[in-house]
């Protein structure tokens, strides 16, 4: 058994791990519906490729299991297959897939219609139960799916069984190439994921040479001039980020329009729709943890970020504490994921059952939780081998959206979903040196930046808050740009400076980035008062 041996002797123990639960789903398939009712969705893509090796080695342990006696009597089954044929594909796609198809005796059903149409005339004609696809999360169809999915309301009445969803890119090249199977030649040029001909081009990230020369071809994202004859590109296999896999495929205009607000971030100012701030950026501060809502535990970190984004020129329009609760999170993020430009996030982060901050992260941005190879690798590289694999939740990362933000003194690096940046550290010290990191990269990258700082006058008074209200109301409307709060010190503050009232005293904070109108609006205030009232204690 050909399949079954290579990886075996792959050694690969990942691949086996994969590979076993992928069997386990096809042979749980095969006896709940039998053979003549289900049927393989094949494109000649590498994950449909992968699927067709797994499928005849499924089917040859179903027809080789039982007694001598049930062996000879039962019918050999060829794979029933199905492909959707269209004007749109690669060449080299529809002459693989027909190919294959002969190679290993499948038995191929064309379709000239669209996925839905074509499903509905194959369930009159000969009817299926259940269709075999090679879709893997990550996938933008995949959201929202289980190895065993209903097809949706609306679709003929099957179900879609996805052996290999959970396998990642990494996995899919390491079966392709321990099983020693033909693929699409489109591969060896540097095509990582493929759709229509008109919205796939290479992958930049494989570029080696010509034209678009790049020095280290894994770390592009952005897509270059495809069309030089001089540029070359590396295999598919090579891909080493497999969270690149669908950078050649194009976007089309609406989905690049819907993305851009929030996955590439704010510069300076005057792109994706912020120049009306008036350069205020404004940031939402999320800290994840029961304890702190039961007030056993002081929120430090958030009140550490806040100082932080505050001390470079950033707006904290919202800290919240959030319940350990996957949907409250996630409705969280999402609302302050749409509000803000940036949201940072601490808490519940890391191995426990409680740590489900970065679930709610992924459903809030319709994602699913898959492992990550590069954190497993980074984790397993400081705990040792005390961090099982695909087991550590941990490495379970927000599949499509997540990039992993390194710092070379951070010992974890920061979590990037999209606008949200997830800190996974637990104490201040942590806390700041992770901040850091995230400052230095995302100035690197042009996701934020510092922006000019805030200037602030605070100023203490005896008076009483009726004295004050009715001149503060007037400062406060004659200085519309900037923030003038009130608010009154702690006892504890006033205690810790041997005083014995019982009630602290009034302190007028007033914000802005222009020191000139900040100390205009100071005086101003001053004026309607006798001399001595307020005392200046200086920046917060
Ligand atoms: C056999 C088969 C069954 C499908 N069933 C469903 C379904 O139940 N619900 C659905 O929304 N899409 C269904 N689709 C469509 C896929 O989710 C997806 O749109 C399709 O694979 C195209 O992917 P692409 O847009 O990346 O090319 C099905 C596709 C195939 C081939
Ligand atoms: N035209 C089609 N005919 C039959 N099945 C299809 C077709 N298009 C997609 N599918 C099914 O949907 C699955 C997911 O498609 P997808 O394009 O993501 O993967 P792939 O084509 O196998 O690999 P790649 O991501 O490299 O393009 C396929 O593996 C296949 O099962
Ligand atoms: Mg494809």
């Amino acid at each position: 058994m050909d399949i079954w041996n290579a990886v075996a002797e792959s050694g690969d123990k990942r691949l086996q791990a994969k590979f076993k639960l992928s069997m386990n789903v096809i042979e749980r398939t095969l006896s709940l519906y039998g053979c003549e009712e289900v049927a393989f969705s094949f494109n000649g893509g590498k994950d449909s490729t992968v699927l067709l090796h797994l499928l005849r080695a499924g089917y040859a342990v179903a027809e080789c299991s039982g007694s001598a006696e049930e062996v000879r009597s039962r019918t050999q089954h060829r794979i029933r297959t199905i492909y959707f044929e269209s004007p749109d594909v690669f060449p080299e796609i529809d002459s693989f897939t027909l190919d294959t198809a002969k190679a290993y005796d499948l038995e191929l059903e064309l379709i000239r219609l669209d996925f839905k149409s074509g499903l509905v005339e194959l369930q009159k004609k000969r009817p299926i139960k259940a269709v075999f696809l090679g879709t893997r999360i990550g996938d933008p169809n995949a959201v929202g799916q289980e190895q065993f999915s209903p097809s949706s309301a609306g679709w003929p009445a099957f179900m879609r069984v996805n052996p290999i969803l959970d396998w990642s890119y990494r996995d899919v090249w390491a079966f392709l190439l321990a099983c020693k199977v033909p693929y699409c030649s489109l591969y060896d040029q540097g095509y990582t994921s493929i759709g229509a001909i008109h919205d796939t081009v290479p992958n930049v990230a494989l570029c080696v040479s010509g034209a678009n020369t790049i020095e280290d071809p894994n770390s592009c994202t952005s897509q270059k001039d495809m069309s030089s004859p001089l540029t070359n590109y590396r295999p598919a296999y090579m891909l080493r980020d497999g969270r690149l896999e669908r950078a050649g495929r194009l976007k089309s205009y609406s989905s690049v329009k819907n993305c851009k607000s929030r996955d590439t971030l704010v510069t300076n100012g005057d792109i994706n729709g912020l120049s009306d701030k008036g350069g205020l950026f404004a940031a939402a501060v999320l800290v994840v943890g029961d304890e702190i809502l039961r007030g056993e535990v002081e929120d430090t970190l958030g009140a550490h970020l806040s100082k932080e984004l505050y001390s470079i020129g950033w707006t904290v329009a919202r800290r919240a504490v959030v319940p350990n609760d996957v949907d409250a999170i996630s409705e969280e993020v999402e609302h302050r994921s749409n509000d803000c430009d940036i949201v940072l996030m601490t808490g519940g982060v890391g191995t426990l059952h409680c740590d489900i901050t970065l679930a709610g992260v992924a459903k809030a941005f319709g994602a699913r939780l898959a492992p990550d190879e590069e954190l497993e690798e980074e984790l397993r590289r400081l705990y040792g081998e005390n961090c099982p694999g695909v087991e550590n939740k941990m490495a379970q990362l927000p599949e499509g959206i997540t990039e992993l933000l390194h710092y070379k003194d951070a010992a974890v690096p920061v979590i990037r979903c999209k606008n949200v940046y997830v800190l996974s550290a637990v104490t201040t010290s942590e806390l700041a040196l992770q901040w850091k990191c995230l400052l230095e990269q995302a100035a690197k990258r042009d996701l934020f930046h510092a922006q000019s700082p805030f200037t602030s006058v605070r100023l203490r008074t005896s008076l009483r808050e009726v004295e004050l209200a009715g001149p503060l109301a007037r400062t406060n409307s004659g200085f519309p740009d900037l923030t003038i709060g009130c608010y009154r010190e702690s006892c504890q503050y006033q205690f810790s400076r041997g005083t014995d009232r019982n009630e602290g005293q009034l302190v007028i904070s007033i914000i802005g980035k222009d020191p000139s109108r900040v100390n205009e609006a100071a005086k101003s205030l001053a004026l309607a008062f006798p001399e001595g009232v307020f005392s200046d204690i200086g920046e917060g």
